[in-house]
């Protein structure tokens, strides 16, 4: 899968080829990143980016030239790449996203800064508008990050273990269940027993209890996307996790 940035701040994405499962997949070559910097393509002797916004007002808007000439230069060398733009005003992202976008061959992401990007580029050189959170950042390079980590771990051989990709809670519309290590035992509070019986099919049926339990406490929303018959088993589950209390 390759990621093509158009980014002001290329020096912020060396971070995602220093450690972890994206730097992995990049040096394995299951993911490939290429950045592109909008003021090599700006004319003139200032190299201009950004400009005052018309109609007045504070900040300053992104030019469309250059930015249409790095999303053209971008698309010219990944000719199978849609391109997305991480602004506050996009569609909010969630797993389901993000499969969707991992299933892909690649992605031009353009990160915006200041205020914004000149409008007519959304109109003309965008394909699609993506949010990570009802949150302004000051500036799409994060936002563009966690897009890539959330979809580069997805890919097959990215994770050590492939199962753990897909046992995410969320990929499973529901929160996680929780989780315990060494040792047995930290100040009174005990390892529930079931995770300590070897019984595998128990543990699983616990895991999934406590991962519908919690989801009914702390994300009913998430509920309303599962159909009817998983959810008659939440009832068992709330009770199995009051009794556990
Ligand atoms: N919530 C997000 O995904 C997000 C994306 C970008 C961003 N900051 C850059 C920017 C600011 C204003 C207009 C367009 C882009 N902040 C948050």
């Amino acid at each position: 899968m390759r990621f093509d940035v158009i980014t002001l701040f290329p020096e912020q994405f060396r971070i995602l080829s220093r450690e972890g499962v994206v730097a992995r997949a990049l040096s394995r070559g299951i993911a490939e990143l290429r950045l592109w910097n909008p003021r090599d393509f700006a004319p003139g002797p200032h190299r201009r980016v950004d400009d005052r916004p018309y109609g007045g007002g504070p900040g300053m808007v992104m030019l469309f030239e250059p930015l249409a000439a790095a999303i053209a230069a971008a698309r010219a060398a990944s000719p199978k790449s849609q391109v997305a733009y991480l602004s506050p005003q996009g569609t909010r992202l969630d797993q389901d996203a993000i499969n969707d976008i991992a299933a892909k061959p690649g992605w031009i992401l353009l990160a915006g800064r200041y205020e914004g990007i000149d409008e007519r580029l959304l109109e003309r050189c965008i394909d699609q508008e993506w949010s990570i959170g009802d949150y302004v950042l000051s500036g799409g390079e994060l936002p563009a990050m966690v897009v890539m980590d959330a979809a580069i771990r997805l890919l097959p051989g990215a994770l050590g273990h492939e199962r753990s990709a897909y046992e995410d809670s969320h990929m499973s519309g529901l929160l996680d269940c929780p989780h315990f290590s060494r040792p047995e035992e930290i100040d009174g509070l005990r390892v529930p027993k079931v995770l300590l019986s070897g019984d595998h099919g128990a543990i699983a049926r616990w895991r999934r209890q406590q991962a519908l339990g919690r989801t009914w406490l702390k994300r009913p929303d998430l509920l309303a996307k599962m159909t009817l018959d998983q959810a008659t088993t939440l009832d068992q589950a709330t009770t199995l996790d009051q009794e556990a209390r």
